[in-house]
Parts: C-alpha cells; structure tokens; sequence
C-alpha cells in the first residue's frame, strides 16, 4: 500500500462520524417528501454536480415520483484540496434551461461560492426557477451571501472538514457511509 493510501485509511479510521447512516438516509427522505410535495408538477429538469453531488443525487431521485429528466454538469472549487479556490468549469450543462425550473444537487454548501455561481449561470441561461437541494449545510458565518441557504437542506453539519456520502478527503472516501469529520480539522 503507497504512503498516502494508509494516510487516507488513517483519516478514516481516526473520523469522528457527525452523522451515521440512518440519519443520513431519513433526511434524504425527508428532502424526497419535500420535492416530491412541491415540483412534482414543475417539470424540473434536475442536475447533478460533479463528483460531489453523485451519491446524493443518486439516492434522491429514486425516492422522486414524478418523470424527471436529468443530467449533470461539473464545477470545482477544491479539486480535492480542503480550501477552496476559484471555481473551474469542467463541464457545463447541455440540456437547454430556457423557461425551465432547474433543481440542481450538490452533496454540500459551505462557503457556498459554488452554489452562487451556479445559481447565476442558471437564471443568466434563461431558467425560470432555480431550486437547490443540498445533502449537507455546514454551519458558520463565511456565506458567499450573508444567511445563504439551498431550498432543500438535508442536514446542518458542524463547522469542520467532513466527507462521506459524496464528499471526500483528497478524492478518496466519497464512498463512506455517514458524514464523518477528519481529525483536527
Ligand atoms: O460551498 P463551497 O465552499 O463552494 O463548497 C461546496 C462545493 O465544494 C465541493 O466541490 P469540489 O469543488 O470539491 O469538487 P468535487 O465535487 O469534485 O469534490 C462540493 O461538492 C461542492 O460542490
Ligand atoms: O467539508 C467539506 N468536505 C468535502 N468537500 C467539501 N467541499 C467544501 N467543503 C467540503
């Protein structure tokens, strides 16, 4: 096993878990009951943002029972950093948002600049809603906008460096099964 690969099964194993599985998977639900009550009849066309966004996206949509079109588009501001930097458009969306009420899911809002920037992009493409569906909230005061919040939130995490359930630790871990914090950060 390389060095950084025992690192990365050392951050697992040291994790504090903010939120074990069945939490998780109830407040996907609970996010699901909430979609399903108010743009079942919006015709949204849905996005997933890459790679965060994959696991959550994933399980929403099975739990969603009306016709949804989906698709993905990916931008990034960590690159499997645990700062953030500026945002890099690896792909941008394809499906036309003219007139559209657009849902977008993502696993997490933090400082929320990736968020913002998607949301612009978004209305300045001609959507006629935006709807956004987090996984996780993290708690702080270091909003892009000052009392952000997504439309649909599935939790409210602690202040700290977390992955799991699409979020990851230098790439690796998206795949954990609850939200873990890494030590010390
Ligand atoms: O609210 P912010 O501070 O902008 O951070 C949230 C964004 O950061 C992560 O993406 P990242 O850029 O790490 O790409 P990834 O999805 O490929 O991990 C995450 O998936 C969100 O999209
Ligand atoms: O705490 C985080 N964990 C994983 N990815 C992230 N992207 C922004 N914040 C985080």
């Amino acid at each position: 096993m390389s060095a950084d690969l025992a690192h990365i099964r050392q951050v697992m194993a040291e994790a504090d878990c903010l939120h074990d599985e069945a939490e998780v998977e109830a407040a996907i639900r609970a996010v699901a009951r909430q979609i399903n009550q108010q743009l079942a009849e919006r015709n949204p066309v849905v996005f997933c943002v890459m790679n965060g966004g994959l696991i959550f996206s994933g399980k929403l949509a099975t739990l969603l029972d009306f016709p949804l079109e989906m698709s993905y588009l990916h931008a990034s501001r960590y690159r499997n950093q645990t700062s953030g930097g500026e945002l890099f458009w690896k792909a941008k969306p394809e499906v036309s948002f003219i007139d559209r009420d657009v849902l977008i899911i993502d696993d997490i809002l933090d400082e929320g600049h990736t968020l913002s920037a998607i949301i612009d992009f978004c209305h300045h493409a001609g959507a006629a809603a935006v709807h956004t569906a987090v996984l996780v909230d993290k708690a702080h005061q270091r909003k892009a906008r000052p009392g952000m919040k997504a439309t649909y939130t599935g939790l409210v995490c602690a202040d700290r460096y977390v992955f799991g359930y699409g979020m990851d630790y230098k790439g690796y871990w998206r795949n954990a099964p609850g939200i873990f914090a890494v030590k010390g950060l």
